[in-house]
């Protein structure tokens, strides 16, 4: 299968309205691993995502694939931070996006009750979607998000507001889906999180890229003292 990896952001950057909101932005994501991207509120995370997910376009600068953007819709997904649930079953919320890109009925089902039991919803699979509680709703736009096996999987902090158990059964699963393949690039103010799962990490303060590599160098050296305080849970302004 063709990788739609690297992406590439070459002085991306990202205007509401006149006013910067991330950028410019000049980094490479390869074909492996989990990238964290860290920074105090409003230090354009969300911002990012969406711009290299191609929700948002950048204003200036590119954000480029390895293939045209339209080859990558059906290979990459975004798990958003408040889950948009269909006002269906937990079952057809799994089996809706696979029967519109054309899986049959009957693999679509299959799909689905696999997938939630994957997440540990397989007894609710005949319930409504929108009466789950957050951390269920959460475990199953991962689900939905990861049934259409995405070669790269967006996160919004998706742990946001999520008791421990939850994140543990997130993160178990966002560790399974990373060692199948798929690549990970998410946000988290979690530093315990981004310690567990990164293999990159991706700081942002003020819409800049502050540091961007290794997450072992970024965690025991960090690059500059905003990290450093950021590290340590000291408010950086
Ligand atoms: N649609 C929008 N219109 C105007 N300003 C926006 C919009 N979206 C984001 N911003 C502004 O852009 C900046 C970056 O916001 P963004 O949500 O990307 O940051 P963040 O790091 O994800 O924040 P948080 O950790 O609070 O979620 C903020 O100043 C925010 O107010």
């Amino acid at each position: 299968m063709t990788s739609i990896l690297p992406l590439r952001a070459e002085g991306a950057e990202l205007r509401f309205r006149g006013k910067l909101l991330v950028g410019p932005v000049d980094v490479s994501l390869g074909a492996k691993g989990v990238t964290i991207v860290l920074g105090p509120n409003g230090s354009g995370k969300t911002s990012l995502l969406r711009m290299l997910h191609g929700l948002e376009c950048p204003s200036a600068g590119q954000v480029r694939w390895a293939v045209p953007m339209h080859e990558t819709f059906e290979k990459q997904a975004f798990v958003f931070q408040s889950p948009i649930m269909m006002r269906r079953t937990v079952r057809d919320n799994l089996a809706y996006p696979l029967r519109l890109s054309g899986v049959a009925r009957a693999e679509a089902r299959d799909r689905a009750d696999h997938w939630a039991a994957r997440v540990g919803l397989q007894d609710a699979l005949d319930r409504q979607a929108t009466v789950l509680s957050g951390g269920e709703q959460q475990k199953l736009a991962l689900a939905r998000a990861l049934i259409r096996d995405p070669q790269v999987l967006f996160l919004d902090e998706p742990c946001a507001s999520l008791d421990g158990r939850a994140t543990r059964e997130i993160e178990e699963t966002l560790v399974a889906a990373a060692a199948a393949g798929t690549r990970l690039v998410m946000s988290t103010h979690d530093m315990g999180q981004a310690r567990r799962l990164a293999d990159e990490v991706l700081f942002l303060l003020h819409g800049k890229v502050q540091a961007f590599g290794p997450a072992r160098a970024f965690f025991d050296h960090p690059p500059s003292a905003q990290a450093r305080a950021f590290i340590k849970g000291d408010i950086v302004e």
